[in-house]
């Protein structure tokens, strides 16, 4: 079954949209309360950007409004404190979330790949029912496959990664190890054809809350063998994110300019996009997405 998401539902409450695909279907789904992490050195994770009490809110409202409307909610449950995951993935379960998603800790990082997989144990087994997928930045945490190669001994509701590192070697490696009913799910945007070649069946991302519907196509296109289509729908992200690159405050100005909506500012420690920038960025978005 194919369920389209309307961009409309993609930015009502400003969360990121994920992409996914399983092996017999396309599904889109939402990762709660991950768009409201801010960047850090370039990379997103948790952080104060909201209280535990705010992403709670969030993700009951995501789980209410897209019941019946979308095939997933994975409700994101990252957090700095294990205590805060915790809480919010047994609140994830109660609300009815299909599945969570964790990132590691980065501030206290695991130095070890033995107390990362530890750390995710913990926050899985608050909510053991859910599918449970890890969110993998390499630059702010261990090698990937030092953490899944084996997990579902430790974690048997494990159902996947999103991987966020640009080198394709160490993603293929993660898809040599992957379960069939593991989902590998791509971060890096600008090369996501590339991934999928290489064994990726899905991706979350920052555009997609902006670009969800091309990057269908591109998923499809992709799926029907049309390399030629695929690449050329790739392209169009690429020279996008050579004038936006990543961005809370840009992000939410392309979201803005895509539903109508006022969506605010960033929270500090994050700016608004200065006008000027954000007029650019909006005239190329314009001229490639049309
Ligand atoms: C480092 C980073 O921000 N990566 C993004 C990408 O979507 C990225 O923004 C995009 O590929 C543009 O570079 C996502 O993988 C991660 C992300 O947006 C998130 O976790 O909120």
């Amino acid at each position: 079954m194919e369920q389209r998401v309307s961009r409309r539902d993609t930015i009502l409450s400003g969360t990121k949209l994920t992409l996914q695909m399983l092996p017999n279907s396309k599904i889109q789904s939402v990762n709660v309360t991950k768009f409201c992490l801010p960047t850090v050195n370039g990379t997103t994770g948790e952080s104060p950007s909201l209280s535990v009490a705010e992403r709670k809110a969030l993700a009951e409202e995501w789980c209410g409004k897209a019941r019946g409307r979308m095939d997933q909610v994975v409700v994101h449950v990252g957090a700095m404190s294990l205590r805060d995951s915790q809480d919010l993935a047994r609140h994830a379960a109660q609300i009815g979330a299909d599945g969570i998603a964790v990132i590691a800790p980065f501030f206290f990082k695991p130095k070890t790949a033995d107390a990362l997989r530890k750390f995710l144990q913990e926050v899985a087994s608050a909510a053991s029912a859910l599918p449970f997928y890890y969110y993998q930045i390499p630059a702010i945490t261990v090698p990937v496959m030092e953490v899944v190669e084996g997990i579902e001994q430790l974690i048997p509701s494990f159902r996947g990664v999103k991987f966020s590192g640009m080198d394709l070697m160490d993603l293929g490696q993660c898809v040599m190890h992957s379960q069939p009913q593991w989902s590998i799910l791509y971060g890096v945007d600008e090369q996501l054809l590339a991934a999928l070649a290489m064994g990726a069946n899905g991706a979350v991302g920052s555009t997609f809350n902006y670009l969800g519907s091309h990057v269908n196509k591109l998923l499809s296109a992709f799926e029907t063998g049309d390399l030629i289509q695929a690449r050329a729908l790739q392209v169009l992200p690429m020279r996008l994110l050579l004038v936006a690159s990543f961005d809370v405050g840009v992000n939410k100005q392309l979201m803005m300019e895509v539903s109508g909506l006022h969506l605010g500012p960033p929270r500090l420690p994050l700016m608004p996009c200065p006008l000027e920038r954000s007029e650019k960025i909006l005239q190329k978005y314009r001229s490639l997405f049309p």
